[in-house]
């Protein structure tokens, strides 16, 4: 997706200037920040029709509800009357017309149930579609991460917030319409019945609203909003500690860890405890103000029904007409806990849309980033700084790697080595200067990454998911990417090179594969081998069920037919390059599906990822320290396949013998000064 593209769907209302979570404390902001993240949906271009057609079916749906309790209504005063007045034919009569109503009643309310849960989880799918869209964009998951103040929690906005913003959104939406349509159509009938009674409903009506937004609203709101800050932190501890179990057990980190998650759970306790006595005082509250109404109609009209004025039933329905309104006038009294829950997650979505909006947006002035058409690259005239300009990186930095060299760069720990890399890569850009570089670039960052997925998906990521393997995750994923097309369109343009040449729509690949691993990973048949025991007993002692019918931990799997194509055969051979040639006996086949990032050594990992960086032969490669954790004769073999394979690499290393496997060496001195030196004369230099 283009900036521009993004933006005039991303920005959510003009009222939203600030970014970051701030507490929605007015009602008239919280409302333009509700209808800013609503439309969103209701002006997709490509969503537009679906979302007015719902609308539409539930606008009808509740239109006619309304004049079903209307009709009620008129059958209760004949039914009633007729009881009062032991008239045995109007009694039947009246029978007849409610056994009618429930024939016609009970399938007319269970539509309406299902067109208006159809209508959530359709806004729901595509609200959440858009922000993982926006959040993969142009890497804004890795940016806001650089200022962890701007935005808490993105993971639990996108899922959570959502979840229960567009729930909440259409139950009180199709509530707060059905009150309207109610008040409009029992107003007429109140008014001929008993005109004193309605101007006092709205007196009464009035008065009780200003009390609970002035003497709760606020209070409840903000209790909400820290409520779910506090749960989100509260997840983020413990899924930090299943990140990062095994250094935490070798410091026997324990006590600590489990320390911090329970401060965290008491603050939530805490808030929540605090939120409850509010809602205790809400509902002391709404419960003398509802209980007060209960004699009002027969106090206002008792002299008239017993003057013989009105009948019996007259009484009774400008009861239920009466109750009817001050219900559709009290909304604000009775669901002010709901209407808070639903401004607290307005604001959390507000807020996350408009820095995504900004991150969209990028820092004017910063380094610029173009394409070289030679294959080269260029730094010129480059200046660095940390993102928020603590430290100076580089500064007037100039140099020209032509295809056919190689760059090692050195220098002390924490001088700046990475941060080139990173603004090469575009994660950084505060600064000035430009940078011209191959769109085909590869980067091997210090900790390897290891994927969800299978033995193949290590070696191939980030392809998408369809094309690393066989027939049958093509066509699912084909199935869930046109599911994709069908609700959003557009993709984040996210800049992943493919080996495939179909890198100009990765935004639906990350769907599609997100979708296929969503589906459990049913479409493959686990058959364990007889070389994986060891996986085996570990996959039973967790004892994890999976969707697939299998066990979490390592697992071999039958790729079918596909065990013999080209694919397979380079992924194995790329194995053995990487000096790994028993990890595929070891494991039971590409198709095994393992926690990767904590079953294979750091060396392991790490010559996995330089097997990834030859399966895409990029032109041009980047290495930051990635095969610091192999012994020196195995980072030699994978030097030299590496010379052999790719054209044009950038090495970042503390051990500076490597500078035989390269042209150029570039050398931090500190302050953000370089010195660039001759690969061979740099060696020499060492040896003197
Ligand atoms: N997100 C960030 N915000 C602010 N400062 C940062 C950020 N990331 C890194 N730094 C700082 O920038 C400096 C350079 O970091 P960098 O990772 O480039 O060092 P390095 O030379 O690669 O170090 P090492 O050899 O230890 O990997 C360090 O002082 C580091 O603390």
């Amino acid at each position: 997706m283009n900036k521009t593209a993004l933006q005039t769907v991303l920005v959510p209302t003009a009222a939203m200037t600030s970014v970051g979570a701030t507490q929605a404390s007015d009602f008239r902001i919280v409302l333009a920040r509700w209808i800013g993240v609503a439309r969103l949906w209701w002006r997709c271009p490509t969503e537009k029709r679906r979302a007015w057609l719902y609308t539409a079916a539930c606008a009808g749906l509740s239109l006619a509800n309304v004049l079903f309790l209307l009709y009620i209504s008129y059958v209760q005063n004949a039914f009633q009357s007729a009881l009062s007045e032991k008239d045995e034919a109007g009694y039947f009569k009246a029978v007849l017309r409610f056994l009618g109503i429930i024939v016609v009643a009970a399938p007319f309310f269970a539509l309406t149930d299902y067109v208006d849960s159809c209508l959530t989880v359709a806004w729901r799918s595509w609200l959440t579609q858009h922000l993982i869209r926006s959040y993969f964009a142009g890497h804004a998951y890795f940016k806001l991460k650089l200022d962890p103040a701007a935005i808490d929690n993105p993971d639990q906005r996108i899922c959570d917030d959502v979840r229960a913003y567009t729930a909440t959104s259409v139950s009180l939406s199709i509530t707060i319409a059905r009150k309207a349509l109610t008040c409009v159509a029992f107003a007429g009938l109140l008014w001929s019945l008993a005109p004193r009674l309605a101007v006092f409903l709205i007196f009464y009506a009035v008065a009780g609203t200003w009390v609970t937004v002035a003497g709760f609203g606020r209070r409840l709101m903000h209790l909400i909003y820290s409520v779910l800050q506090q749960e989100a932190d509260l997840r983020f501890a413990l899924v930090h500690v299943r990140e990062n179990a095994e250094s935490i057990a070798f410091y026997s980190g324990d006590q600590r860890e489990a320390e911090l998650a329970r401060t965290r759970l008491a603050r939530v306790i805490a808030t929540i405890f605090g939120k409850v006595r509010w809602e205790a005082y809400l509902s002391l509250w709404q419960n003398t103000y509802v209980y007060a109404t209960i004699l009002l109609p027969s106090l206002l009209l008792y002299k008239r029904y017993f003057a013989g004025e009105l009948r019996f039933g007259d009484l009774s329905q400008a009861g239920f007409a009466f109750h009817t309104i001050e219900r559709a006038l009290s909304f604000i009294v009775t669901r002010l806990s709901d209407l808070s829950q639903l401004a607290a997650q307005t604001d959390r979505l507000d807020a996350l849309l408009a820095t995504l909006v900004a991150q969209a947006e990028g820092v004017p002035g910063g380094v610029v980033r173009k394409p070289s058409t030679d294959g080269s690259v260029a730094l010129e005239k480059l200046t660095l700084s940390t993102p928020h300009g603590e430290m100076l990186v580089a500064k007037d930095l100039s140099l020209t790697l032509a295809p056919g060299q190689s760059l090692l760069i050195v220098g002390a720990s924490g001088v700046g080595k990475t941060s080139l890399m990173r603004a090469v890569a575009g994660l950084w850009s505060t600064g000035s200067g430009t940078i011209a570089a191959p769109t085909d670039m590869f980067f091997l960052p210090q900790r390897p990454y290891m994927p969800l997925g299978t033995l193949r998906d290590q070696l191939t990521f980030p392809d998408s998911y369809a094309t690393t393997a066989g027939p049958s995750r093509a066509a699912a994923s084909s199935k869930s990417g046109a599911a994709a097309d069908g609700l959003g369109g557009g993709s984040s343009g996210a800049g992943h090179r493919r080996r495939s040449g179909d890198d100009g729509d990765s935004g639906s690949g990350d769907e599609e594969r997100g979708q296929e691993l969503a589906a459990g990973g049913s479409r493959r048949l686990a058959i364990l081998r007889g070389n994986t025991s060891s996986y085996r007993r570990l996959s039973s002692a967790r004892g994890e069920a999976r969707p697939d019918g299998g066990a979490r931990g390592m697992l071999s799997l039958d790729s079918g037919g596909a065990a013999s194509t080209a694919q397979d055969a380079e992924l194995r051979e790329l194995l053995e390059t990487v000096c790994l040639p028993n990890l595929l006996a070891r494991v039971g086949g590409l198709d095994a599906d393992a926690d990767w990032a904590h079953m294979l050594s750091l060396g392991e990992q790490q010559r996995i990822s330089l097997a990834r960086l030859l399966y895409h032969k990029p032109a041009v490669a980047f290495l930051d320290e990635a095969t610091s954790a192999l012994d020196t004769a195995t980072e030699r073999a994978l030097y030299t396949q590496l010379q052999q394979h790719c054209r044009c690499y950038i090495s970042i290393a503390h051990r500076r013998q490597l500078a035989a496997f390269h042209t150029h060496v570039l050398e931090a001195t500190g302050g953000g000064a370089w010195v660039l030196h001759d690969a061979t004369a740099y060696l020499q230099s060492l040896q003197d």
